[in-house]
């Protein structure tokens, strides 16, 4: 057995579960205006997170305290095991940024743009050339000649990606990527990032307003709220949110519990207050789907009344108005963005 490589194993487990992004009760004012209470973030590496806020809830804000940009009020940033604004800012150069509405010099290519950033960076000279590499990644190759003037929306935004990918970060930062992109252009960007991920390994962090996008893309996700982080949550975890279940308004909820898991085998359930209890799944699926009455008539054999049964599915949009207080604004962004609010026999 070698111990050396399990101990450099061990370490780099232990390495690699560090959070890689964290924001620890960062709190940031403009004068008097409080513009972030006290948020908490955690990314780690190999995630896509997605920090998903309505317009002016301070997602802006935070990436640029993040990113040193902006000095919190109080409150740490640590980007790569480095405390941002302390730490002398070299972990920068494994870090990729696209900023909102990125800027070029429109009278100069593709190419050209790529040529200065990269000459900024101090990136050498190499071949394979790292532009070509970066401009191929995001399938602009063939419009590396042209002038940027004649660029539409989603060519810049992939531009953009390009620019921030050419020293090859380990995390890349994302500030509403597909803002103004067409349904294409968002569908290239979403398989983009997703590739970047899987297959070179790089952590992602991406801010948007728009909730279907979020919960295409990302693995875990962060909800903005007025400046409050209102929920952390893992894209499974809403996965389960967002499942299909019989709810039963009973007589005795504790009761109704020792039944399923007892009398039923039902483990698969979560109490809700006042009495409501829903069962998302039964070893027999059949019970909870196609039989709801069975278990009704266990339940009142067992001496628990069942007032109310009905089916349910509580959209991840109803999660997020719901965590993000109603829905005036544009929650969920464009028409495309909003999710379908499913039969919902029970509505809050
Ligand atoms: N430099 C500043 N001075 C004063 N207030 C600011 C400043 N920057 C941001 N704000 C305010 O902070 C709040 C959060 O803004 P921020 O840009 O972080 O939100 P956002 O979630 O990124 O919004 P959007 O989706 O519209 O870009 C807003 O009310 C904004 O007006």
């Amino acid at each position: 057995m070698n111990h050396g490589s399990a101990a450099v194993d061990a370490r780099r487990t232990a390495t690699e579960s560090r959070p890689v992004i964290e924001a620890r009760a960062v709190t940031k004012r403009y004068g008097r205006q409080p513009v972030l209470h006290d948020v908490s973030l955690t990314v780690r590496r190999g995630d896509i997170y997605g920090f998903l806020g309505r317009n002016g809830a301070g997602k802006t804000t935070t990436i640029r305290i993040l990113l040193g940009l902006v000095h919190p009020t109080s409150g740490e940033a640590w980007v790569l095991g480095h405390r941002v604004g302390v730490a002398p800012p070299s972990w920068l150069r494994r870090v990729g940024v696209v900023l909102e509405q990125p800027g070029f010099y429109p009278n100069l290519t593709a190419y050209e743009n790529l040529a200065l950033h990269a000459r900024m960076l101090g990136l050498p000279t190499a071949r394979p050339d790292p532009i070509e590499r970066a401009l191929a990644t995001v399938e602009l190759l063939p419009l590396a000649r042209r002038l940027v003037r004649g660029f539409s929306q989603g060519e810049r935004q992939r531009l953009a990606l390009a620019r921030a990918l050419l020293h090859e970060p380990e995390i890349l930062v994302l500030d509403e990527p597909t803002n103004g992109l067409d349904p294409y252009a968002i569908r290239d960007v979403r398989e983009l990032l997703r590739r970047l991920n899987r297959e070179r390994g790089v952590t992602l962090f991406v801010s948007s307003h728009i909730l279907a996008e979020v919960q295409r893309l990302c693995t875990r996700i962060g909800i903005i709220h007025e400046g409050r982080v209102v929920e952390e949550i893992e894209l499974t975890r809403l996965h389960q949110l967002s499942r299909r279940y019989l709810e039963l308004e009973v007589t005795d909820a504790p009761r109704t519990a020792w039944l399923l898991e007892n009398r039923l085998g039902i483990t698969d359930y979560q109490v809700v207050e006042g009495g409501v209890v829903r069962i998302f799944d039964a070893p027999e699926p059949a019970l909870v789907h196609e039989r709801p009455e069975a278990i009704s008539e266990a339940l009142v054999h067992g001496g628990v009344g069942v007032r109310r049964l009905a089916y349910g599915q509580d959209s991840l949009e109803q999660h997020f108005i719901r965590l993000t207080g109603g829905p005036t604004g544009s929650p969920t962004g464009s028409p495309t963005g909003g999710m379908a609010d499913h039969d919902g026999a029970h509505r809050r």
